[in-house]
């Protein structure tokens, strides 16, 4: 029975941790905050919790134009008659997060994983040191995987203070709704909070350091979002870049790089993520670390040091959780001898929960557009769709990508509400290298947003494809 030992309880630890169990080896979790990790108590759930409230609102908001209203005599439309307690929203959305960490940790102890609540470094490459507060413990291992994460990062003059100067761990201690809420970073991260806030009926305003959003993601959705953002009210400063942000009064003063000050009752700061591997004595046991910190590894995971793998966000290989745990699960099947295949990801897909949501799986048009990968694509906007219509959805849009000749599906992008939901028939396709033909074949639903994936590979079979319809 091998020893294995595991710094870091969130997608990537636990995963690795029940396949490491699984085959038969002792397991000792070591975990400083929470089962779960960040991706639970303070990053994915906490997050989608709040933005399944968001979403409600923006649904209320789109209730007018379908003929609903509010009885209150008044005329106001629905949204308006609404008000959000802030306070009850996040307890909510600590508590959940709080259960799941809860439910995670008890899963494991009853696969006969020892948790250990603490801090974990490496003392070369076969003992790791866990720090409690009943001191310190060593621990053999014939194995280690190394899954701390990452971090906020923070800009030396807009350090948070855990009150209005905020990261996105602090978010869900505020009671109130901001007055107007300041989000500088225009990443995934950013755009999420913009957009829940922003539905939740708060003046947002979007610092941008790019010409638009969402730099990371298709040119095309980003441009949706960014029209949606601007045709709804937020205010967007693009090629803008925050240097400082202080408190001034009951409010916050945002300074950008071209002197500029943005004024606020709330910051968030959405600026990145830091890998937590500094002090765990990586370097030290031999793990090379690239120049972002990020801990080098191969496509199982492996390190430079023998023995030591890693996964998750602390490789900076892909920050999606669903990626985390892949890897931690690659780590255990490589290192305890089980079959195994390197980790592809040419078929992630990942989500951007604003509103719309963005889905993309496979191949992106980037990629496309910059001759490394040949395509055919069609895309087709919501707005020529007949569910669309019915539920009042104009902003979006379906795209697939084909390989040219054999008409094999190698990705696609969906930009409309429940996108998270629509894009994994195209995941099931690229993973299963279906043609569109065979794609098409598949019936859909008569009325359907899923009916315009169905649609798009019809317009492939053959040579069809790379027509862009203006969205
Ligand atoms: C706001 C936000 C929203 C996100 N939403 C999504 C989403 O919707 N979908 C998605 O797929 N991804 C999302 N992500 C990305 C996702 O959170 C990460 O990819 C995922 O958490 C990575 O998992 P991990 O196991 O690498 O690390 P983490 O979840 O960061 O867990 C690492 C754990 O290691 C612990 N740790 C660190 N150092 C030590 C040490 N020395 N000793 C003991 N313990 C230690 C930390 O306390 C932490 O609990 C989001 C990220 C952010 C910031
Ligand atoms: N739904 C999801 O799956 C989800 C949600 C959130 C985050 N994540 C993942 O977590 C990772 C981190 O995302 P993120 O958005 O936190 O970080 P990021 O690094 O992707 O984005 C940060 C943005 O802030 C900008 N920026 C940096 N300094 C700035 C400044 N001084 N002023 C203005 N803008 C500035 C950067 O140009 C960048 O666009 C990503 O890989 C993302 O995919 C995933």
């Amino acid at each position: 029975m091998a020893d294995v030992v595991i710094i870091g309880g969130g997608p990537g630890g636990y995963e690795g941790a029940l396949v490491a169990r699984q085959l038969g080896g002792t397991v000792t979790l070591v975990e400083r905050r929470g089962l779960g990790g960040s991706a639970v108590l303070t990053d994915v759930v906490p997050s989608k919790t709040l933005i399944a409230t968001a979403e409600v609102m923006t649904e209320i908001r789109g209730a007018d134009a379908l003929g609903l209203h509010a009885d209150v005599g008044d005329g106001r439309p629905l949204a308006q008659t609404v008000t959000v307690d802030l306070g009850r929203v996040n307890d909510r959305v600590v508590e959940l997060a709080r259960r799941q960490s809860v439910d995670i940790a008890t899963r494991l102890r009853s696969e006969g994983i020892r948790i250990i609540r603490g801090s974990g470094r490496l003392d070369g490459t076969e003992c790791v040191i866990a720090t409690t507060e009943a001191g310190e413990e060593r621990l053999h291992a014939d194995i280690i995987l190394v899954a701390a994460g990452a971090r906020p990062r923070e800009l030396p003059d807009a350090l948070p203070d855990g009150e209005r100067i905020l990261n996105w761990t602090q978010m869900y201690t505020l009671r109130e709704l901001p007055r107007r809420l300041i989000v500088v970073g225009s990443g995934v991260t950013g755009a999420e909070f913009a957009s829940a806030y922003h539905a939740l009926g708060v003046d947002v305003v979007l610092v941008s350091s790019r010409h638009q959003v969402l730099p990371g993601e298709d040119d095309d959705a980003a441009r949706v979002l960014q029209a949606v953002f601007e045709n709804s009210g937020m205010t967007i400063l693009s090629r803008s870049r925050a240097v400082s942000a202080r408190r001034e009064g009951d409010g916050v003063v945002v300074t950008l790089a071209d002197g500029r000050t943005v004024e606020g009752s709330h910051v968030l700061m959405a600026v990145g993520a830091l890998p937590n591997t500094d002090g765990i004595g990586l370097v030290e046991a031999g793990v090379e670390l690239t120049a972002s910190g990020h801990i080098s590894v191969d496509k199982v995971s492996r390190t430079t040091a023998r023995g030591v793998y890693a996964a998750g966000d602390c490789t900076g290989v892909f920050a999606l959780a669903s990626v985390a745990a892949m890897q931690g699960r690659i780590a255990m099947w490589h290192s305890l001898g089980d079959a195994v295949g390197p980790l592809d990801l040419k078929s992630v897909s990942a989500n951007v929960f604003t509103a719309p949501q963005i889905a993309t799986v496979g191949a992106g048009q980037a990629e496309i557009d910059a001759g490394l990968t040949p395509a055919r694509a069609v895309m087709l906007p919501l707005r020529s769709n007949a569910r669309a219509k019915m539920q009042d959805l104009s902003a979006g849009f379906i795209k697939v990508f084909c390989l040219p000749t054999t008409g094999i599906v190698i990705g696609g992008v969906v930009v409309a509400p429940h996108a998270s939901e629509l894009i994994h028939v195209l995941a099931v396709a690229v993973q299963a290298k279906l043609t569109v033909d065979q794609l098409a074949q598949a019936f859909t639903i008569y009325p359907s947003l899923s009916g315009s994936i169905g649609e798009a590979a019809r317009r492939l079979h053959g040579q069809g494809g790379n027509e862009q319809v203006v969205h």
